[in-house]
Protein backbone atom coordinates (compact mmCIF):
# COMPACT_ATOMS: atom_id res chain seq x y z
CA UNK A 1 0.00 0.00 0.00
CA UNK A 2 1.33 3.50 -0.98
CA UNK A 3 1.95 6.07 1.81
CA UNK A 4 -0.41 9.19 0.62
CA UNK A 5 0.02 12.29 1.55
CA UNK A 6 -2.14 15.46 1.22
CA UNK A 7 -1.44 18.73 -0.56
CA UNK A 8 -2.82 21.45 0.03
CA UNK A 9 -1.19 24.99 -1.66
CA UNK A 10 -2.55 27.91 -3.77
CA UNK A 11 -0.21 28.74 -5.93
CA UNK A 12 0.07 26.23 -8.57
CA UNK A 13 3.75 26.71 -9.43
CA UNK A 14 5.26 25.87 -5.79
CA UNK A 15 1.96 23.44 -5.68
CA UNK A 16 4.05 21.19 -8.20
CA UNK A 17 7.47 22.18 -6.89
CA UNK A 18 6.10 20.78 -3.71
CA UNK A 19 4.34 17.58 -5.11
CA UNK A 20 7.59 17.32 -7.44
CA UNK A 21 9.45 17.04 -4.49
CA UNK A 22 7.86 14.58 -2.28
CA UNK A 23 6.48 12.14 -4.40
CA UNK A 24 8.89 8.92 -4.21
CA UNK A 25 8.08 5.42 -5.60
CA UNK A 26 6.37 4.33 -2.70
CA UNK A 27 4.14 8.28 -2.14
CA UNK A 28 1.01 8.87 -3.30
CA UNK A 29 0.44 12.77 -3.56
CA UNK A 30 -3.04 14.69 -4.13
CA UNK A 31 -2.91 17.86 -4.42
CA UNK A 32 -5.10 20.42 -3.82
CA UNK A 33 -5.81 24.47 -3.98
CA UNK A 34 -8.33 24.36 -1.38
CA UNK A 35 -10.34 22.74 0.84
CA UNK A 36 -13.50 22.86 -1.23
CA UNK A 37 -11.43 21.10 -3.65
CA UNK A 38 -10.59 18.71 -1.53
CA UNK A 39 -14.28 17.47 -0.58
CA UNK A 40 -14.99 17.76 -4.52
CA UNK A 41 -11.80 15.30 -4.44
CA UNK A 42 -13.29 11.84 -2.29
CA UNK A 43 -10.05 10.32 -1.22
CA UNK A 44 -10.81 6.93 -0.74
CA UNK A 45 -7.79 6.58 1.15
CA UNK A 46 -6.64 6.92 4.10
CA UNK A 47 -3.95 9.77 4.55
CA UNK A 48 -0.59 9.26 6.69
CA UNK A 49 0.36 13.27 6.08
CA UNK A 50 -0.66 16.46 5.62
CA UNK A 51 1.84 19.18 4.11
CA UNK A 52 -0.37 22.57 4.13
CA UNK A 53 0.00 26.28 3.31
CA UNK A 54 -1.22 28.57 5.94
CA UNK A 55 -2.97 30.34 3.30
CA UNK A 56 -5.70 28.55 1.00
CA UNK A 57 -7.76 29.79 -1.45
CA UNK A 58 -11.09 29.35 1.21
CA UNK A 59 -9.31 28.40 4.34
CA UNK A 60 -6.46 28.58 6.47
CA UNK A 61 -4.31 25.40 6.42
CA UNK A 62 -4.32 25.03 10.25
CA UNK A 63 -8.20 25.32 9.89
CA UNK A 64 -8.24 22.59 6.74
CA UNK A 65 -5.48 20.25 9.17
CA UNK A 66 -8.26 20.67 12.09
CA UNK A 67 -11.32 19.23 10.01
CA UNK A 68 -8.70 16.36 8.84
CA UNK A 69 -7.74 15.53 12.50
CA UNK A 70 -11.22 15.17 13.08
CA UNK A 71 -11.74 12.26 10.04
CA UNK A 72 -8.35 11.01 10.18
CA UNK A 73 -7.04 11.02 13.71
CA UNK A 74 -3.95 9.55 13.39
CA UNK A 75 -2.73 12.07 10.20
CA UNK A 76 0.46 13.80 10.93
CA UNK A 77 1.17 17.56 9.29
CA UNK A 78 3.62 19.55 8.09
CA UNK A 79 2.63 23.21 8.11
CA UNK A 80 4.65 25.67 5.06
CA UNK A 81 4.03 29.53 4.83
CA UNK A 82 5.67 32.76 4.41
CA UNK A 83 4.38 34.20 7.14
CA UNK A 84 6.28 32.61 9.81
CA UNK A 85 5.54 34.22 13.14
CA UNK A 86 5.23 32.70 16.84
CA UNK A 87 1.65 32.89 16.67
CA UNK A 88 0.98 30.67 13.65
CA UNK A 89 4.02 28.27 15.44
CA UNK A 90 2.27 27.87 18.55
CA UNK A 91 -1.13 27.44 16.97
CA UNK A 92 0.22 25.13 14.74
CA UNK A 93 1.63 22.90 17.43
CA UNK A 94 -1.57 23.13 19.39
CA UNK A 95 -3.47 21.25 17.09
CA UNK A 96 -0.80 18.64 16.85
CA UNK A 97 1.06 19.43 13.88
CA UNK A 98 4.63 17.83 13.58
CA UNK A 99 6.89 20.29 11.71
CA UNK A 100 6.96 24.11 10.20
CA UNK A 101 8.87 25.03 7.33
CA UNK A 102 9.20 28.42 6.22
CA UNK A 103 9.24 29.70 2.69
CA UNK A 104 11.75 30.16 0.62
CA UNK A 105 12.17 26.73 1.91
CA UNK A 106 14.75 23.45 -0.08
CA UNK A 107 13.30 20.16 -1.15
CA UNK A 108 16.21 18.48 1.21
CA UNK A 109 14.16 20.55 4.21
CA UNK A 110 10.81 18.92 3.25
CA UNK A 111 11.91 15.53 2.73
CA UNK A 112 13.87 15.63 6.07
CA UNK A 113 11.02 17.07 7.84
CA UNK A 114 8.72 14.24 6.60
CA UNK A 115 11.15 11.47 7.25
CA UNK A 116 11.27 12.95 10.47
CA UNK A 117 7.40 12.60 10.76
CA UNK A 118 7.58 8.97 9.61
CA UNK A 119 10.08 7.94 11.91
CA UNK A 120 7.76 9.65 14.75
CA UNK A 121 5.12 7.66 13.73
CA UNK A 122 6.85 4.10 13.86
CA UNK A 123 8.07 4.72 16.73
CA UNK A 124 4.90 5.51 18.66
CA UNK A 125 3.43 2.24 16.83
CA UNK A 126 6.34 0.38 18.29
CA UNK A 127 6.38 1.50 21.57
CA UNK A 128 2.43 0.66 21.67
CA UNK A 129 3.10 -2.27 20.45
CA UNK A 130 5.79 -3.63 23.44
CA UNK A 131 3.89 -1.53 25.70
CA UNK A 132 0.79 -3.74 25.06
CA UNK A 133 3.48 -7.06 24.91
CA UNK A 134 5.24 -6.08 28.04
CA UNK A 135 1.77 -5.69 30.34
CA UNK A 136 0.92 -9.13 29.19
CA UNK A 137 4.18 -10.84 29.68
CA UNK A 138 4.02 -9.49 33.09
CA UNK A 139 0.50 -10.10 34.48
CA UNK A 140 1.32 -13.21 32.97
CA UNK A 141 4.19 -13.99 35.16
CA UNK A 142 2.88 -12.19 38.25
CA UNK A 143 -0.59 -14.22 38.19
CA UNK A 144 1.35 -17.51 38.15
CA UNK A 145 4.60 -17.30 40.11
CA UNK A 146 4.04 -13.83 41.73
CA UNK A 147 8.03 -12.73 40.67
CA UNK A 148 8.40 -11.20 37.37
CA UNK A 149 10.37 -12.73 34.81
CA UNK A 150 10.32 -10.58 31.45
CA UNK A 151 10.71 -11.10 28.01
CA UNK A 152 8.45 -12.23 24.64
CA UNK A 153 11.22 -14.12 22.86
CA UNK A 154 10.88 -17.24 21.99
CA UNK A 155 13.47 -18.68 23.96
CA UNK A 156 12.01 -16.91 26.71
CA UNK A 157 8.49 -18.67 26.19
CA UNK A 158 9.88 -22.23 25.55
CA UNK A 159 11.74 -21.17 28.96
CA UNK A 160 8.47 -20.24 30.61
CA UNK A 161 6.89 -23.60 29.60
CA UNK A 162 10.04 -25.93 30.67
CA UNK A 163 9.91 -24.33 33.83
CA UNK A 164 6.09 -24.71 34.67
CA UNK A 165 6.90 -28.72 33.65
CA UNK A 166 9.97 -29.12 35.75
CA UNK A 167 8.38 -27.61 38.68
CA UNK A 168 5.36 -30.17 38.56
CA UNK A 169 8.07 -33.22 38.77
CA UNK A 170 8.85 -32.80 42.50
CA UNK A 171 12.41 -34.28 42.82
CA UNK A 172 13.88 -33.76 39.83
CA UNK A 173 17.37 -31.32 39.61
CA UNK A 174 17.78 -28.95 37.39
CA UNK A 175 20.84 -27.46 36.00
CA UNK A 176 20.22 -24.19 34.68
CA UNK A 177 23.23 -22.97 32.27
CA UNK A 178 23.53 -19.38 30.52
CA UNK A 179 26.40 -16.56 30.89
CA UNK A 180 26.52 -14.68 33.95
CA UNK A 181 23.71 -12.08 34.57
CA UNK A 182 21.33 -13.86 31.95
CA UNK A 183 18.59 -14.79 34.47
CA UNK A 184 19.74 -18.07 35.53
CA UNK A 185 18.65 -17.77 39.51
CA UNK A 186 15.58 -16.06 38.65
CA UNK A 187 14.58 -18.94 36.97
CA UNK A 188 15.35 -21.01 39.71
CA UNK A 189 13.26 -19.01 41.82
CA UNK A 190 10.56 -19.07 39.30
CA UNK A 191 10.88 -23.15 39.50
CA UNK A 192 10.66 -22.94 43.64
CA UNK A 193 7.89 -20.59 43.26
CA UNK A 194 5.57 -22.68 40.64
CA UNK A 195 5.70 -25.77 42.58
CA UNK A 196 4.69 -27.25 45.68
CA UNK A 197 7.68 -26.67 47.73
CA UNK A 198 7.04 -22.45 47.34
CA UNK A 199 5.41 -22.60 51.30
CA UNK A 200 9.61 -23.86 52.20
CA UNK A 201 12.49 -21.65 52.02
CA UNK A 202 14.37 -21.04 48.41
CA UNK A 203 17.70 -21.19 49.71
CA UNK A 204 20.81 -19.64 47.03
CA UNK A 205 24.37 -20.57 47.90
CA UNK A 206 27.01 -19.19 45.34
CA UNK A 207 29.37 -22.00 45.50
CA UNK A 208 32.49 -20.04 44.59
CA UNK A 209 32.07 -17.87 47.49
CA UNK A 210 32.65 -20.36 49.87
CA UNK A 211 36.26 -21.30 50.87
CA UNK A 212 36.75 -25.21 50.98
CA UNK A 213 37.27 -25.22 54.37
CA UNK A 214 33.85 -24.27 55.44
CA UNK A 215 32.19 -26.10 52.51
CA UNK A 216 31.77 -29.41 54.23
CA UNK A 217 30.19 -27.58 57.20
CA UNK A 218 28.05 -25.79 56.19
CA UNK A 219 26.17 -28.09 53.37
CA UNK A 220 26.09 -30.39 56.35
CA UNK A 221 25.92 -28.84 59.58
CA UNK A 222 28.02 -29.89 62.33
CA UNK A 223 27.31 -30.41 66.24
CA UNK A 224 28.48 -28.28 69.25
CA UNK A 225 32.37 -29.48 70.15
CA UNK A 226 32.85 -31.22 66.69
CA UNK A 227 35.80 -28.70 66.05
CA UNK A 228 37.18 -25.31 67.48
CA UNK A 229 34.69 -23.17 67.31
CA UNK A 230 31.42 -25.24 66.99
CA UNK A 231 30.18 -23.48 69.85
CA UNK A 232 26.18 -24.84 69.18
CA UNK A 233 24.67 -26.89 67.00
CA UNK A 234 24.57 -25.62 63.61
CA UNK A 235 21.93 -26.74 60.44
CA UNK A 236 23.17 -26.74 57.05
CA UNK A 237 22.12 -25.77 53.93
CA UNK A 238 20.08 -29.42 52.96
CA UNK A 239 18.67 -28.86 56.37
CA UNK A 240 17.67 -25.53 55.94
CA UNK A 241 16.18 -25.89 52.70
CA UNK A 242 14.48 -29.11 53.75
CA UNK A 243 10.52 -29.24 51.94
CA UNK A 244 12.19 -26.60 49.74
CA UNK A 245 14.96 -25.82 46.93
CA UNK A 246 18.69 -25.46 47.17
CA UNK A 247 20.08 -23.37 44.29
CA UNK A 248 23.86 -24.04 43.90
CA UNK A 249 24.88 -21.69 41.83
CA UNK A 250 28.44 -21.74 40.12
CA UNK A 251 28.13 -25.25 40.77
CA UNK A 252 31.75 -25.90 38.32
CA UNK A 253 33.49 -24.55 41.06
CA UNK A 254 32.84 -27.19 43.56
CA UNK A 255 35.79 -29.12 44.55
CA UNK A 256 35.95 -32.73 43.51
CA UNK A 257 35.79 -34.11 47.38
CA UNK A 258 32.72 -32.25 47.96
CA UNK A 259 31.37 -33.51 44.49
CA UNK A 260 31.41 -36.81 46.06
CA UNK A 261 29.54 -35.95 49.00
CA UNK A 262 26.61 -34.00 47.21
CA UNK A 263 26.62 -37.43 45.10
CA UNK A 264 25.77 -39.37 47.75
CA UNK A 265 23.38 -36.76 49.81
CA UNK A 266 21.36 -36.70 46.10
CA UNK A 267 21.51 -40.57 46.01
CA UNK A 268 20.44 -41.17 49.84
CA UNK A 269 18.21 -38.29 50.59
CA UNK A 270 19.63 -37.72 54.09
CA UNK A 271 22.56 -35.77 55.51
CA UNK A 272 25.00 -36.23 58.98
CA UNK A 273 25.99 -33.38 60.59
CA UNK A 274 30.05 -33.31 61.38
CA UNK A 275 30.29 -34.27 64.60
CA UNK A 276 27.46 -36.35 65.03
CA UNK A 277 26.07 -39.96 63.84
CA UNK A 278 22.32 -38.90 63.61
CA UNK A 279 21.24 -39.53 59.90
CA UNK A 280 18.77 -36.31 59.14
CA UNK A 281 16.19 -37.18 56.36
CA UNK A 282 15.99 -34.25 53.61
CA UNK A 283 13.64 -33.87 51.09
CA UNK A 284 15.60 -30.62 49.51
CA UNK A 285 15.47 -30.52 45.50
CA UNK A 286 18.25 -29.16 43.93
CA UNK A 287 18.49 -26.40 41.13
CA UNK A 288 21.87 -25.65 40.14
CA UNK A 289 23.07 -23.32 37.95
CA UNK A 290 26.52 -22.80 35.97
CA UNK A 291 28.26 -20.90 32.66
CA UNK A 292 31.15 -23.01 32.93
CA UNK A 293 31.60 -26.06 30.27
CA UNK A 294 30.93 -28.87 32.31
CA UNK A 295 31.62 -31.64 29.72
CA UNK A 296 35.15 -29.88 29.19
CA UNK A 297 35.56 -29.89 33.10
CA UNK A 298 34.10 -33.90 32.87
CA UNK A 299 37.21 -34.21 30.20
CA UNK A 300 39.88 -32.37 32.49
CA UNK A 301 38.75 -34.92 35.46
CA UNK A 302 37.79 -31.76 37.30
CA UNK A 303 33.90 -32.66 37.81
CA UNK A 304 32.61 -36.02 37.90
CA UNK A 305 30.71 -37.54 35.38
CA UNK A 306 27.84 -39.28 37.77
CA UNK A 307 27.38 -36.02 39.22
CA UNK A 308 26.82 -34.13 36.26
CA UNK A 309 24.03 -37.09 35.05
CA UNK A 310 22.66 -36.45 38.66
CA UNK A 311 21.96 -32.80 38.49
CA UNK A 312 21.41 -32.67 34.83
CA UNK A 313 18.36 -34.54 34.96
CA UNK A 314 16.38 -31.65 33.67
CA UNK A 315 18.49 -28.56 31.33
CA UNK A 316 17.32 -25.35 30.70
CA UNK A 317 19.61 -23.23 28.91
CA UNK A 318 18.87 -19.32 28.67
CA UNK A 319 21.03 -17.59 25.62
CA UNK A 320 22.69 -14.57 25.90
CA UNK A 321 20.99 -11.15 25.84
CA UNK A 322 22.35 -10.10 22.15
CA UNK A 323 21.28 -13.20 21.00
CA UNK A 324 17.42 -12.10 22.04
CA UNK A 325 16.87 -8.67 21.60
CA UNK A 326 13.48 -8.57 20.99
CA UNK A 327 13.25 -8.76 25.07
CA UNK A 328 15.05 -5.49 24.93
CA UNK A 329 12.58 -2.59 24.45
CA UNK A 330 10.35 -4.66 27.41
CA UNK A 331 13.31 -5.16 29.81
CA UNK A 332 13.97 -1.70 29.64
CA UNK A 333 10.68 -0.70 29.94
CA UNK A 334 9.97 -2.76 32.89
CA UNK A 335 13.84 -1.46 34.62
CA UNK A 336 12.90 2.33 34.04
CA UNK A 337 9.47 2.16 35.26
CA UNK A 338 11.23 0.25 38.44
CA UNK A 339 13.94 2.46 39.15
CA UNK A 340 11.51 6.04 38.14
CA UNK A 341 9.86 4.50 41.06
CA UNK A 342 12.39 3.58 43.12
CA UNK A 343 13.93 7.12 42.94
CA UNK A 344 10.77 8.96 42.98
CA UNK A 345 11.38 10.48 40.17
CA UNK A 346 7.53 10.28 38.47
CA UNK A 347 6.63 9.17 34.75
CA UNK A 348 10.36 8.68 32.93
CA UNK A 349 10.34 7.85 28.99
CA UNK A 350 13.39 6.38 26.73
CA UNK A 351 13.97 8.51 24.00
CA UNK A 352 14.00 6.55 20.55
CA UNK A 353 17.60 7.67 19.90
CA UNK A 354 18.71 6.07 23.51
CA UNK A 355 16.49 2.60 22.69
CA UNK A 356 18.11 2.07 19.14
CA UNK A 357 21.36 2.71 21.38
CA UNK A 358 20.39 0.12 23.75
CA UNK A 359 18.81 -2.66 21.48
CA UNK A 360 21.75 -2.86 19.80
CA UNK A 361 24.70 -2.97 22.71
CA UNK A 362 26.55 -6.36 22.95
CA UNK A 363 25.52 -7.01 26.98
CA UNK A 364 28.67 -9.14 28.28
CA UNK A 365 26.83 -8.56 31.46
CA UNK A 366 23.67 -9.69 30.10
CA UNK A 367 20.33 -8.48 32.09
CA UNK A 368 22.34 -7.16 34.85
CA UNK A 369 24.22 -5.23 32.93
CA UNK A 370 21.01 -3.86 30.91
CA UNK A 371 19.50 -3.26 34.76
CA UNK A 372 22.55 -1.15 36.20
CA UNK A 373 22.35 0.84 32.83
CA UNK A 374 19.29 1.80 33.45
CA UNK A 375 19.23 2.75 36.94
CA UNK A 376 22.18 5.30 36.16
CA UNK A 377 20.53 6.67 33.71
CA UNK A 378 17.39 7.34 35.77
CA UNK A 379 19.68 8.48 38.52
CA UNK A 380 21.61 10.52 35.88
CA UNK A 381 18.47 12.04 33.69
CA UNK A 382 17.40 15.57 35.47
CA UNK A 383 14.18 15.64 33.10
CA UNK A 384 11.37 12.59 32.32
CA UNK A 385 13.04 11.29 28.87
CA UNK A 386 16.27 9.55 29.26
CA UNK A 387 18.30 10.51 26.48
CA UNK A 388 21.85 8.48 24.44
CA UNK A 389 24.23 10.68 26.77
CA UNK A 390 22.33 9.44 29.92
CA UNK A 391 23.46 5.81 28.84
CA UNK A 392 27.11 6.66 29.14
CA UNK A 393 28.01 4.77 26.27
CA UNK A 394 31.14 5.77 25.36
CA UNK A 395 33.76 4.29 24.27
CA UNK A 396 33.55 1.85 21.07
CA UNK A 397 34.92 -1.89 21.68
CA UNK A 398 37.08 -3.70 19.05
CA UNK A 399 34.21 -5.56 18.03
CA UNK A 400 32.52 -2.07 17.37
CA UNK A 401 29.53 -2.29 20.08
CA UNK A 402 29.46 0.03 22.49
CA UNK A 403 30.81 -0.23 26.17
CA UNK A 404 29.57 1.05 29.26
CA UNK A 405 30.72 1.98 32.51
CA UNK A 406 28.24 0.61 34.75
CA UNK A 407 30.38 0.09 38.12
CA UNK A 408 28.35 1.75 41.14
CA UNK A 409 31.89 3.38 41.76
CA UNK A 410 31.26 5.13 38.62
CA UNK A 411 27.69 5.96 39.65
CA UNK A 412 28.52 7.15 43.12
CA UNK A 413 31.11 9.44 41.60
CA UNK A 414 28.94 10.77 38.83
CA UNK A 415 25.75 11.43 41.35
CA UNK A 416 28.45 13.39 44.03
CA UNK A 417 29.76 15.05 41.29
CA UNK A 418 25.95 16.49 40.00
CA UNK A 419 24.79 17.35 43.71
CA UNK A 420 27.99 19.49 43.86
CA UNK A 421 26.91 21.05 41.33
CA UNK A 422 23.74 21.60 42.38
CA UNK A 423 24.45 23.23 45.40
CA UNK A 424 27.16 25.24 44.11
CA UNK A 425 30.16 23.10 45.76
CA UNK A 426 28.77 23.80 49.00
CA UNK A 427 29.79 20.42 51.07
CA UNK A 428 27.21 21.15 53.76
CA UNK A 429 24.59 21.52 51.31
CA UNK A 430 25.66 18.34 49.29
CA UNK A 431 26.16 15.91 52.04
CA UNK A 432 22.50 16.94 53.18
CA UNK A 433 21.41 16.51 49.86
CA UNK A 434 23.33 12.96 49.26
CA UNK A 435 21.79 12.06 53.10
CA UNK A 436 25.22 11.90 54.17
CA UNK A 437 27.59 13.29 56.94
CA UNK A 438 30.14 16.10 55.56
CA UNK A 439 33.06 13.92 56.85
CA UNK A 440 31.45 10.91 54.56
CA UNK A 441 31.36 13.08 51.83
CA UNK A 442 34.84 14.62 52.10
CA UNK A 443 36.06 10.77 52.33
CA UNK A 444 34.13 10.51 49.00
CA UNK A 445 35.28 13.52 47.17
CA UNK A 446 39.14 12.23 48.42
CA UNK A 447 38.57 8.73 47.27
CA UNK A 448 36.82 9.80 44.02
CA UNK A 449 39.70 12.62 43.46
CA UNK A 450 37.17 14.93 43.11
CA UNK A 451 37.44 18.68 44.43
N1 LIG B 1 13.86 -12.07 32.38
C1 LIG B 1 14.14 -11.21 33.37
N2 LIG B 1 13.22 -10.30 33.75
C2 LIG B 1 13.50 -9.40 34.71
N3 LIG B 1 14.66 -9.35 35.37
C3 LIG B 1 15.62 -10.23 35.05
C4 LIG B 1 15.40 -11.22 34.03
N4 LIG B 1 16.51 -11.98 33.94
C5 LIG B 1 17.38 -11.49 34.83
N5 LIG B 1 16.86 -10.46 35.51
C6 LIG B 1 17.53 -9.66 36.55
O1 LIG B 1 18.90 -9.56 36.18
C7 LIG B 1 19.76 -9.74 37.30
C8 LIG B 1 20.67 -10.93 37.05
O2 LIG B 1 19.88 -12.12 37.03
P1 LIG B 1 20.36 -13.47 37.77
O3 LIG B 1 21.02 -13.16 39.08
O4 LIG B 1 19.21 -14.40 37.79
O5 LIG B 1 21.46 -13.93 36.71
P2 LIG B 1 22.45 -15.19 36.80
O6 LIG B 1 22.50 -15.77 35.44
O7 LIG B 1 22.06 -16.07 37.94
O8 LIG B 1 23.83 -14.44 37.12
P3 LIG B 1 25.20 -15.08 37.70
O9 LIG B 1 25.64 -16.15 36.74
O10 LIG B 1 26.16 -13.94 37.69
O11 LIG B 1 24.90 -15.59 39.05
C9 LIG B 1 18.86 -9.94 38.49
O12 LIG B 1 18.69 -8.70 39.13
C10 LIG B 1 17.54 -10.41 37.90
O13 LIG B 1 16.44 -10.04 38.70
Amino acid sequence: MKYTILLFEDEPELRQEIKDCIAFDSVEVYAFESWAQYKEAKIDYVPRLAVLDINLLDMDGLTVFQGLKERYPDIEGIVITGQASLKNAIESLKLGVMDYIEKPFRSKDIRSAIEKCESYKQFRVKNYVVDRQFEESRKKFEAHWGIEFIGISQPIKEINTLMKRVAQADMTSVMVTGESGSGKELIARGIHSMSDRSGAPFYPVNCTAIPDTLFESEFFGYQKGAFTGALSNHEGWFEHANGGTLFLDEIGDMNLALQSKLLRVLDERKVTRIGSHDIIPVNTRIVCATNKDLKQMIEDGQFRLDLYHRLNSFHIHIPPLRERNEDIPVLVNHFVRHFAEMHNKGIVSMHSKAMNLLVNHHYPGNIRELKNVIERAILMCDTNVIKAHHLNFTEQSENGKVQVDYSLESIERETIIKAMKACSHNKTHTAEKLNITRQALNRKLKKHGIE
